[in-house]
């Protein structure tokens, strides 16, 4: 379960925001729609206490994430939250199974191969997890991309913009494993988008 209340936050006097309260059950999945500049991506990244709100809260279960050290707060995200980028970052020295791996390593878990091979044969990258990440395509690397960000089976997924760059096949596909990856491990699903192709697919919604 994530929650916010009365989130403000301002880049400076001239831009300053006061976001509409999110909730979002577990195994729910909610959609933030907005045109550009709304403020979207500022909105998950105060989600993801990548960028810390001036007021309000942020709780994800029991924990209020803005009363949080900022090594409590890198330490919780790693272990609770996955995140899902419009283009997916990874370290490009290393193969797509160590990019999952990587996720483990930085939540200070054990290394989990079994399930990065499971989430990868359930993604439809199975055969690509000796590869270097620039090796596959787009819709390829936003599928690696959701496997990192559940390999630790999250208490949230937040993802921002994952469809922008797919065409309508690729889309659709993502989407369905973003719902079925977060139903299967109890998270909630937060995505913010301005791609109206999601609009139909997510009855719960927030316009910004
Ligand atoms: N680091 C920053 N410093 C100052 N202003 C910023 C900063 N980041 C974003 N902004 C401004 O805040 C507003 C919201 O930006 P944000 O990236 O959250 O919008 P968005 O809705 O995600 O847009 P898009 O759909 O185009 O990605 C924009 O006007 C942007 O110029």
């Amino acid at each position: 379960m994530l929650a916010t209340n009365q989130l403000t936050f301002q880049y400076s006097p001239a831009k300053q925001f006061a976001f509409p309260d999110v909730r979002c059950a577990d195994r729910e999945a909610l959609l933030i729609l907005g045109r550009s500049g709304t403020g979207k991506t500022t909105l998950l990244h105060l989600l993801a206490l990548l960028l810390k709100p001036d007021s309000g809260s942020v709780t994800i279960n029991q924990t209020d994430m803005t009363q949080l050290s900022p090594a409590q707060t890198v330490a919780f995200r790693a272990r609770h939250v996955g995140i899902v980028f419009q283009k997916p970052h990874f370290v490009s020295s290393l193969s797509v199974l160590d990019n999952l791996l990587l996720s483990n390593y930085l939540a200070g878990q054990p290394q989990n191969k079994e399930r990065a091979r499971q989430l990868a044969a359930q993604l439809g990258f199975g055969d690509h997890l000796s590869k270097k990440t620039h090796q596959l395509s787009q819709g390829e690397q936003q599928r690696v991309s959701i496997a990192r960000a559940v390999m630790n089976q999250p208490q949230v997924i937040l993802a921002d913009e994952p469809t922008s760059n797919l065409d309508d096949e690729n889309t659709e596909r993502v989407v369905r494993l973003l719902r079925e990856q977060s139903e299967q491990i109890g998270a909630s699903l937060i995505v913010v988008t301005h791609d109206q192709r999601l609009k139909d697919v997510f009855q719960n919604r927030i316009e910004l």
